[in-house]
């Protein structure tokens, strides 16, 4: 992986450059049989979103020339490329977080790799912790917008020399959770049964591993946050410089607490148990999102859900 202007060679953020990107897009794309239109980042737990996609090739991480590798338990790491609801996607087994050691530019690499591809929709899912009191265990929010807690220090992945085939210097934040997907998911719980399960809100990026304090619970809930995690903001700003279109949804897999009278005690054992609790409908809904899309864009998606069981 090339890094550029990087005069020490001992800079944490380095500058993967247009050409690394190409590189590992042309790789992917001379061994895969169809182009993918959508890309799918499957968070903790939610590795068998992918169980629904038909004819799949998978190609394991570690066998992509510049590919990072995953190393958190409950992320598989290899991409699963094929058909779902009429569409051909591409879906990442396992993502990169910040604090696995990876710098942000590489955490979301996979993100400007998909555009190259000629991607034109990223589907974001993550596991986090219910912020907002009202929210409980096994509920699906919605991403309305984020607070990049990481990026407020100037860490962001879009540091360092801008290239603007991969997107303008200054991209703006607004509406990078696209509204008509946010809208289309309300009446998709509707069908679904499920509107009482599905909240809309915001999520929050912590650099992590640790879990959270009382008293930063207590300060994220003042601050609007509704779900706490540690990844997806730094996925999202890459994607939204490069003009993807996002849809994105947390799982509450704990409450956090915002009460030194009731604590929690997250682990992540448990927060990859809810994940797989809750599979199947993170699974329909992501379905039935790809099915309206394929149906807009005038593609045969199958008859049926085929992603209900
Ligand atoms: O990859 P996601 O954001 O779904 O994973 C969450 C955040 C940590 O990686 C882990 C903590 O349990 O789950
Ligand atoms: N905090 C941060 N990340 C998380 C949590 C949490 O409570 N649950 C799952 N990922």
């Amino acid at each position: 992986m090339a890094d550029a202007k990087c005069a020490t060679g001992k800079c944490e953020d380095k500058t993967i450059t247009y050409e690394a990107v190409k590189a590992i897009a042309d790789n992917i794309l001379s061994r895969i049989k169809v182009k993918p239109v959508i890309g799918i980042i499957c968070g903790s737990g939610l590795g068998s979103l992918t169980e629904a996609i038909t004819n799949a090739q998978n190609i394991d991480y570690k066998d992509i020339p510049g590919f990072p590798v995953s190393t958190v338990p409950g992320h598989a790491g290899r991409l699963v490329i094929g058909m779902l609801e009429g569409l051909p996607v591409l879906a990442m087994q396992g993502r990169f977080h910040y604090y696995e050691g990876y710098p942000l530019v590489k955490c979301s690499l996979p993100v400007r790799v998909m555009k190259v591809m000629g991607i034109e929709y990223l589907m974001v899912t993550n596991a986090a912790g219910g912020i907002n009191p009202t929210y409980k265990v096994g509920d699906i929010m919605l991403i309305r917008d984020h607070i990049n807690f990481v990026g407020f220090s100037g860490n962001s992945p879009l540091r360092g020399p801008n290239d603007d085939r991969l997107g303008p210097r200054f991209p703006p934040m607004t509406d990078a959770y696209n509204p008509a997907l946010i809208t289309r998911a309300l009446s998709v719980a509707k069908e679904m049964g499920i509107p009482d399960v599905v909240k809309v809100g915001t999520y929050c990026f912590l650099g992590g591993p640790n879990y959270e304090t009382i008293a930063e619970c207590k300060m994220l809930h003042t601050c609007g946050v509704d779900a706490v995690g540690m990844s997806t903001a730094h996925e999202v700003v890459v994607a939204q410089h490069c003009g993807l279109k996002v849809f994105a949804f947390s799982l509450i897999t704990n409450k956090s607490s915002l009460d030194y009278e009731k604590k929690e005690y997250a682990n992540h054992a448990e927060v990859v148990a809810v994940g797989k609790s809750r599979e199947s409908t993170c699974r329909e809904l992501m379905c039935r999102m790809i099915k309206s899309i394929a149906a807009e864009r005038g593609s045969s998606g199958s008859a049926d859900c085929g992603c209900t069981t």
